[in-house]
């Protein structure tokens, strides 16, 4: 089976995200960008990221009316992304015609809940009732839109996976045993979000704000 860890590379400059991603190549699956990296680098950086080897995330968050996402898509498939996010609560119209506009070798994943939030701030937003049925409601909606899958938190993975048998999930909001959770709230380890059958496993800070980023990579490695 190959790394399911996808090492999020959210950090500010070019060289140094170079260096990371070099540095822990063998012992992750792939790397993420996200907001962070594509306003500061762009394309340019994305190539440059790709000169690794690895697959490319694009955590891009898509979230507008469709024809905007749709032109957004086109406009990065000259990178080849792997897999490329959307947020679900952009309606279905928005998800069908970012999947159309997609390439076919892309999978487009939507998020659900992001894994900062909790139920408290669900329902500041206005909407009733628990985390796991809101990530439930949300996927329904994008599987019946045509995506690949969902973004959602070790805590619904296992729930979602019931659902929708052939889904992919990508799971961040990941702390090995012990480790510093900083602004996520819904946290479950790595091992625990794979049995539990996500696809994608997000890792950042745990691995990119390590003393030590290979041997914390080789560590989490070692515990799936
Ligand atoms: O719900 C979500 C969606 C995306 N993310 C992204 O994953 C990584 C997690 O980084 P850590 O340092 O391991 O917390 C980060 O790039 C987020 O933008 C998420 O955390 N939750």
């Amino acid at each position: 089976m190959s790394n399911p860890v996808y090492v999020a590379i959210d950090v500010p400059r070019l060289d140094a995200a170079k260096v990371l991603a070099e540095k822990v190549k063998g012992h992750v699956g792939g790397v993420k960008l996200g907001l962070e990296f594509f306003c500061a680098h762009g394309h340019h950086g994305v190539m440059e990221l790709a000169h690794v080897g690895l697959p490319i995330f694009l955590d891009l968050k898509l979230h507008d009316i469709p024809n905007t996402v749709a032109g957004a898509m086109q406009a990065i498939h000259v990178l080849e992304p792997a897999i490329v996010t959307v947020h679900a609560s952009g309606g279905r119209a928005m998800m069908e015609d970012a999947k159309a506009a997609a390439g076919e070798n892309t999978k487009i994943v939507a998020v659900t809940m992001l894994t900062s939030l909790d139920e408290n701030d669900l329902s500041r937003t206005g909407v009733a009732g628990s985390a796991h049925d809101q990530v439930m409601r949300l996927a329904e909606l994008a599987e019946a839109a045509g995506l690949d899958g969902i973004v959602c938190s070790g805590q619904e993975v296992g729930s979602v996976h019931k659902q929708w048998k052939n889904g992919f999930f990508v799971v961040p909001g990941l702390r090995p045993a012990g480790s510093n959770v900083g602004d996520q709230k819904r946290v479950v380890t790595p091992r625990q979000a794979r049995d539990d059958g996500a696809s994608v496993l997000v890792i950042g800070r745990p691995i990119s704000k390590a003393e030590d980023p290979l041997a914390a990579a080789r560590a989490i490695e070692a515990t799936l």
